[in-house]
């Protein structure tokens, strides 16, 4: 499969070229050349597969043959290690928990599967490859966790000091070896910029080999489709309209389950659901899409207010407004409401949602109120023992710490202050 650059200014690139620069060099995103649906039969035989024979029958048009049949099958098998249950919490609501992986959020599997992509490539390699993230929470301690001890790899990660909560900063910056840590002084849309500045920067990229982890290289983005079609799986035989409620903070999750119903799969919508960063929602009412800076609030793992992907979102609808219009809707929810919907799922349904998934609750709500037919599925992103302090002080009940999380709780964070962009590449030239 051939890649091509978003901004239509740089060549196209194989599957490998795509994962080894992450961002293409006229600072493009990587867009799959073609999609092709998948044969009806996966879907219609969908009882008889397995999460791992699904994956592979989805993801391979994109990957093989670059990587071959036989690896892929061994990445995805690797990869998908833990479960992808859905909770129905009822007739009209469901909840897809993507939080049973090593760091309990939903970028397990998109951090395991790339870096299994970039181990592959990178064998015969001598050239060592510094991969760069940024993140609002999560993506750093999936990457951290994924590419640990993986041979010939470098991992920096930069997060935006102060606005993670205490679990997410222990995931990302404890672990030593080849992962470091950088703390920002600064928002998440800061260190998203300095890492994109950084691609650019010839002084840094002919004295080494930069690739991203965030969810603008292929392989970090596109597994995250397999979800959607797991969710299917689990409720086909129950429900006819499937609808997805996705939080969104930088729109790649999303963004593959719309790659998913291009692959087929019978969604009926897509609702992004936002909190206050509410750049897509706004521009759903006015078309004007305007990036303004990030405010902090308690799904702070959304606090984006620039995202990445929004512009593959558009590339899917063939950047017409109104095929968008029809298939994505979106809505924006305080903090204020969010504690609410975290209070009444807790009452209601004696579940514990996490705040990102709240939110992705009241995107149901907002939807079901015009649409009562639909099943909603809004996705677990994230376990809520990851945002203790919020989610202990609204519904009054002390937690139990998964052992995930009970492994990081007592390490010593180690990080690196920085400020601005010659501060980053200050440290990596150093
Ligand atoms: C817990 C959680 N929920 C939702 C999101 C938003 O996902 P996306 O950036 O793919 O829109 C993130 C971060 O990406 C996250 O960590
Ligand atoms: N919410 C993310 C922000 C980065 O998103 P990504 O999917 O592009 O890596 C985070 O938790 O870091």
């Amino acid at each position: 499969m051939k890649y091509y650059s978003l901004n239509h200014k740089a060549p196209n690139a194989s599957f490998k070229d795509a994962v080894i620069k992450g961002l293409a060099p006229d600072k493009g995103l990587y867009f799959p050349e073609s999609i092709t649906p998948l044969d009806p039969e996966v879907f219609n035989n969908i009882d008889n597969l397995s999460y791992t024979e699904i994956a592979f029958e989805a993801i391979k048009q994109f990957i093989t043959p670059e990587i071959p049949e036989v690896v892929l099958k061994e990445i995805i098998n690797e990869t998908l290690s833990f479960d992808f249950p859905v909770v129905e919490l009822n007739k009209s609501i469901s909840t897809l928990e993507l939080f049973h992986g090593p760091t309990m959020a939903f970028k397990d599997v998109g951090a395991r599967f790339m870096a299994r992509c970039l181990g592959y490539f990178n064998q015969d390699n001598d050239k060592e490859v510094t991969v760069l993230v940024a993140t609002s929470g999560d993506t750093g301690g999936a990457v951290a966790n994924g590419f640990l001890g993986v041979k010939g790899v470098n991992v920096v990660i930069l997060y935006p000091s102060g606005k993670v909560s205490d679990i997410q900063e222990k995931q990302l910056t404890t672990l030593g070896q080849n992962i470091t840590a950088l703390e920002v002084n600064g928002t998440f849309d800061d260190c998203q910029a300095m890492v994109k500045t950084a691609f650019l920067d010839t002084n840094l990229t002919s004295n080494m080999q930069l690739t991203s982890a965030n969810s603008i290289n292929v392989a970090r983005w596109l597994p995250q489709l397999f979800y959607f079609i797991f969710a299917y799986k689990q409720l086909h035989n129950k429900y006819n309209d499937i609808v997805f409620s996705v939080p969104s903070g930088n729109f790649g999750n999303i963004c593959a389950g719309i790659m998913a119903q291009q692959l087929g799969l019978p969604v009926k919508h897509f609702i992004a659901s936002n909190n206050q960063n509410d750049v897509v929602t706004e521009y759903l009412k006015s078309q004007l899409y305007n990036p303004k800076p990030s405010v902090q609030t308690i799904s702070n793992a959304m606090d984006v207010g620039d995202p990445s992907n929004f512009i593959r979102i558009q590339e899917i609808y063939n950047n017409d407004f109104e095929t968008l219009k029809d298939n994505v809707s979106s809505f924006s929810f305080s903090d204020e409401a969010t504690k609410e919907a975290l209070l009444e799922i807790y009452d209601t349904y004696n579940y514990v949602a996490d705040p990102h998934g709240a939110v992705g609750y009241l995107g149901c709500k907002a939807y079901l109120k015009e649409n009562p037919n639909a099943h909603c599925v809004f996705l677990e992103t994230a376990h809520p023992t990851k945002f203790l302090d919020v989610v202990e002080d609204v519904i009054k009940e002390k937690q139990p710490l998964p052992e995930q999380i009970e492994a990081v709780m007592d390490k010593e964070k180690k990080s690196v202050v920085i400020s601005t962009y010659n501060d980053l590449k200050g440290y990596l030239l150093k």
